[in-house]
């Protein structure tokens, strides 16, 4: 439904995105992550026609998106990051202006309005004036708005951003009822988001992808060694000594001000449970835990953006967004 090949973008002679390419199936929800700086805003703006590639090409449901911008722009929903609203409308006559732009005809107007007013739970504000509204009452008329015409593709900029922790839960609850009926680009910075929403994530950095998969598939073909959290009743000290030199075993790390509690790193392909566990017994300790810890789509994304851009300042720019994503 999107194809983008070979898309490049400069401002001046400034990169901004390079040879990025990527596709997104129909009835996919694909998350687009990247510290700040990485592109992404530049991919969007392409991709909803605002302005056209240096080189390459973007298409969305086989149309060029600066050949037949007027076509893409139809079968696009767009929620940009600061939506623009009119703050002295009413929802409704907001509504009926956006639905009349985007070529609903007349007679269907009501009942369109009333149609995206059901679906983002406006009903009880649909006769309020916009600029008297909560932000996350703003953020449904935003997505209300991109609704409009029943566009096939969503395409999201940072949602929930701004919203109370209501707000935020009502939001994604609303984005993962629509996935039924769209392909949906989701722009964010919070990586739980992403997971809990998305199939697939797009993560962009420094200009260009460094990696497309589930969050699962990331975390099987990144995570190179295994972890695994025990906590013992009693003094674990000398049990950490202990299973340093145990046989797959890479690293034990004791909680400095908790004695009871280790993180081992172990050899990915054994599972060293059942042996752990006998060690603990072996040290007359009680075992009060002994599990296996994923790693997060957090920690994925540290390692990639890292991993990719060994320069200083892309690893702040990393870590500033994973802090914002907690
Ligand atoms: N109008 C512009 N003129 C010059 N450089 C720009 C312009 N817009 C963006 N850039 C630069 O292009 C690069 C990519 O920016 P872009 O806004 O696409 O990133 P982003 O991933 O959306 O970041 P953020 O999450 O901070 O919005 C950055 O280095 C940015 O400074």
């Amino acid at each position: 439904m999107i194809e983008v090949q070979g898309l490049t973008k400069f401002y001046g002679t400034v990169p901004a995105i390079q040879d990025v390419n990527f596709h997104i199936h129909k009835g996919e929800v694909v998350g687009f992550l990247g510290p700040n700086g990485a592109g992404k805003s530049t991919t969007i703006r392409i991709l909803t026609c605002y302005m056209p590639p240096t080189a390459g090409e973007a298409r969305v449901d086989g149309l060029d998106c600066f050949q037949k911008s007027l076509e893409v722009r139809r079968r696009i929903g767009y929620l940009p990051e600061n939506v623009p609203l009119y703050n002295e409308m009413t929802v409704r006559r907001f509504l009926r202006f956006v639905a009349q732009a985007k070529g609903v005809e007349a007679r269907e107007l009501p009942r369109e309005v009333d149609r995206v007013v059901d679906v983002c739970g406006l009903e009880r504000v649909r006769n309020r004036i916009i600029g008297n509204l909560s932000k996350g009452y703003r953020q449904r008329v935003g997505l209300a708005q991109a609704l409009l015409n029943n566009p096939p593709v969503l395409i999201l900029d940072e949602p929930t951003i701004g919203l109370d922790p209501t707000q935020i839960v009502e939001i994604r609850r609303l984005i993962r009822d629509l996935r039924e009926d769209h392909t949906i680009l989701l722009s964010s910075h919070i990586l739980p988001e992403v997971a809990q929403i998305c199939q697939r994530v797009l993560i962009l950095n420094k200009g260009r992808i460094v990696a497309t998969d589930s969050p699962d598939a990331l975390t099987a073909q990144l995570q190179k060694s295994a972890k695994i959290a025990l906590t013992v009743e009693g003094d674990g000290r000398q049990l950490a000594r202990a299973l340093e030199t145990m046989d797959g075993i890479l690293a034990v790390q004791l909680e400095s001000n908790h004695h009871s509690r280790l993180i081992l790193e172990t050899d990915r392909s054994r599972d060293l449970r059942p042996e752990i566990a006998r060690k603990v017994v072996e040290e007359g300790l009680g075992l009060l835990e002994l599990k296996a810890m994923d790693l997060s789509l957090e920690d994925i994304f540290m390692q990639l953006v890292t991993e990719e851009a060994p320069v200083e300042e892309g690893a702040v720019e990393a870590s500033e967004t994973a802090e914002e994503g907690k």
